[in-house]
């Protein structure tokens, strides 16, 4: 039998800044990282590559059962790897999303990644980054967050985030980009974008990362200390 770790999950719309928080928490923590847009991005280039159908679920369920992927962590960095290939640079691409938020619509392809994304729960503790962390992946976790902003602040964050990288992004584009990626996560018939009933819901549109951290670490402080 496997011994419980504690999960902290943190789920929000794109860009609302989970990737951040969760990074900070797990270091601060010392706990493991679960990226699990990361899975389902890894899963559209494997689509793409092997020129497989976003659409079509019977030929990406196995595919997403046998997905050969790593994560390497390169001191701040994870790299990830493909079938024997660096995905890295592509994995965050705007239109890596797109596809990511195409093939994550699929019910029996969720279901075909559950297991992959539970195996991360492991001594001392366990932070997931997400859309359905805490409603379904992780629905006994100790600490629930859902963090959101407004789309307009989050468009703007990911183009200074795009602009680093130095990559040309127009601001109307991406902000169409990031509303039907929403809308599509939001209105799936399975494991929908909201809010866990336990959840604290954090509205980040006027915090600073200090302030969305701090008020993390208080929560959190608080719910582990009442187990
Ligand atoms: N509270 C905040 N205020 C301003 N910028 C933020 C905040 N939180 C995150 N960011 C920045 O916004 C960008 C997107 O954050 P990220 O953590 O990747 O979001 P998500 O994982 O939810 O898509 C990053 O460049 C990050 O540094
Ligand atoms: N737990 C998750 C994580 C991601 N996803 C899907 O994967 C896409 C990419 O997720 P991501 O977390 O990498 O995206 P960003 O928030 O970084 O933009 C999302 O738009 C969702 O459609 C999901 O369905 N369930």
């Amino acid at each position: 039998m496997s011994t419980h770790a504690p999960v902290i999950t943190v789920d929000g719309p794109s860009g609302a800044g989970k990737g951040t928080l969760c990074m900070l928490l797990a270091e601060k923590l010392g706990w493991k990282l679960l990226d699990s847009g990361a899975i389902y991005r890894v899963l559209a280039l494997a689509a793409l590559h092997h020129g497989v159908d976003l659409e079509s679920e019977d030929a990406l369920v196995p595919l997403a059962a046998h997905l050969d992927v790593q994560f390497v962590a390169e001191g701040e960095l994870v790299k990830v790897i493909l079938e024997g290939e660096d995905v890295s640079g592509e994995l965050r691409k705007e239109e890596t999303g797109m596809a990511a938020s195409k093939v994550a619509a699929l019910p029996r392809v969720r279901e075909a990644l559950l297991r992959r994304q539970r195996a991360f729960s492991e001594a001392p503790g366990l932070v997931a980054d997400g859309r359905d962390m805490g409603t379904v992946v992780f629905p006994q976790a100790e600490v629930k967050f859902f963090l959101d902003a407004s789309a307009e602040e989050r468009a703007s964050r990911r183009m200074k985030q795009l602009q680093q990288k130095g990559l040309d992004v127009n601001f109307d584009h991406l902000l169409k980009e990031i509303q039907e990626r929403d809308d599509r996560d939001r209105n799936r018939a399975v494991a929908p974008l909201r809010p866990a009933a336990d959840a604290l819901v954090l509205d980040s549109t006027e915090m600073s990362i200090d302030q969305v951290i701090e008020l993390a670490l208080a929560h959190i402080e608080t719910k582990l200390s009442a187990e």
